[in-house]
């Protein structure tokens, strides 16, 4: 059950409008960079936490690490233009075999216990992800005409933590580094080796915070589990 997580957090927060990598905005008195790194701090099975940041912000996020005595954190390595090279970065700087676990940090409220079924279907099917039933119908269109109403029914909303073995996920990145591949998540560069991927359903909750109404949520996400405890 043992994994190694690769947390990409090298982004800018365009979308968030905070003027700064919205990773260090505050929720609940926390960073929510820090949020995130404290699920897998938190979980035995962690092994390690390989960080791609953006270099300009090293030494806050050391101090930070540091004050948040975040000791699984084994690497801060320099993110890429994109999400996809942010994290081959960091791929790079992994030795071990095994499951590797790539997990947004802009998705701080993952719940644990989806983590070890995600691993486990990792380690039987060698490719694994989390995802929720969409709620709302998607259509295509050209511009703003639309062009066709895709089925529900077949329709996940994917998120991460995306699990994998080590071989499996470095084969695909060298592929799309080949290739000049680019995509929006781990699995659709393991798609294109030819690589079966289970979905493991998760929950709602787990948003990534990407534009501003996403902190709104993410409020009422706190006082929920404040109210649970
Ligand atoms: N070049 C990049 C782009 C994104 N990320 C990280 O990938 C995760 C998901 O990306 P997203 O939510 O899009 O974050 P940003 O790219 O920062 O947002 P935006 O597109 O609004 O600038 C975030 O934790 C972000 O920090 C990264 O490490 N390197
Ligand atoms: C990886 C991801 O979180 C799955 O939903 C999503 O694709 C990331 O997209 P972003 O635009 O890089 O935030």
């Amino acid at each position: 059950m043992a994994y190694q997580v690769i947390i990409p957090a090298a982004g800018q927060g365009k979308r968030m409008e905070a003027g700064k990598n919205k990773l260090l905005l505050e929720i609940n008195d926390l960073p929510i960079l820090i949020h995130t790194l404290n699920v897998f701090q938190n979980d035995e099975a962690c092994n390690g936490i390989f960080l791609a940041i953006n270099p300009q912000e090293e030494q806050e996020l050391r101090e930070m690490i540091e004050s948040n005595q975040l000791t699984k954190v084994i690497a801060l390595v320099p993110g890429g233009k994109e999400r996809q090279y942010s994290i081959y970065n960091a791929l790079k700087h992994i030795e071990k075999e095994g499951i590797i676990l790539v997990h947004d940090a802009a998705r701080p409220f993952i719940d644990k216990g989806l983590l070890h079924p995600l691993i486990k279907a990792a380690e039987k099917e060698g490719a694994a992800i989390l995802a929720v039933p969409v709620k709302d119908t998607i259509k295509k269109a050209s511009g703003t005409i639309v062009t066709e109403t895709v089925e529900r029914s077949s329709l996940w909303a994917v998120q991460t933590p995306q699990a994998f073995r080590f071989s499996i996920l470095i084969e695909a990145y060298n592929k799309a580094e080949e290739d000049g591949f680019l995509g929006t998540d781990d699995a659709s560069l393991v798609e294109r080796i030819d690589q079966e991927i289970v979905i493991v359903q998760g929950n709602y909750d787990n948003i990534k915070l990407t534009t501003p109404e996403d902190l709104y949520f993410a409020e009422a996400i706190i006082k929920k589990r404040k109210d649970q405890q």
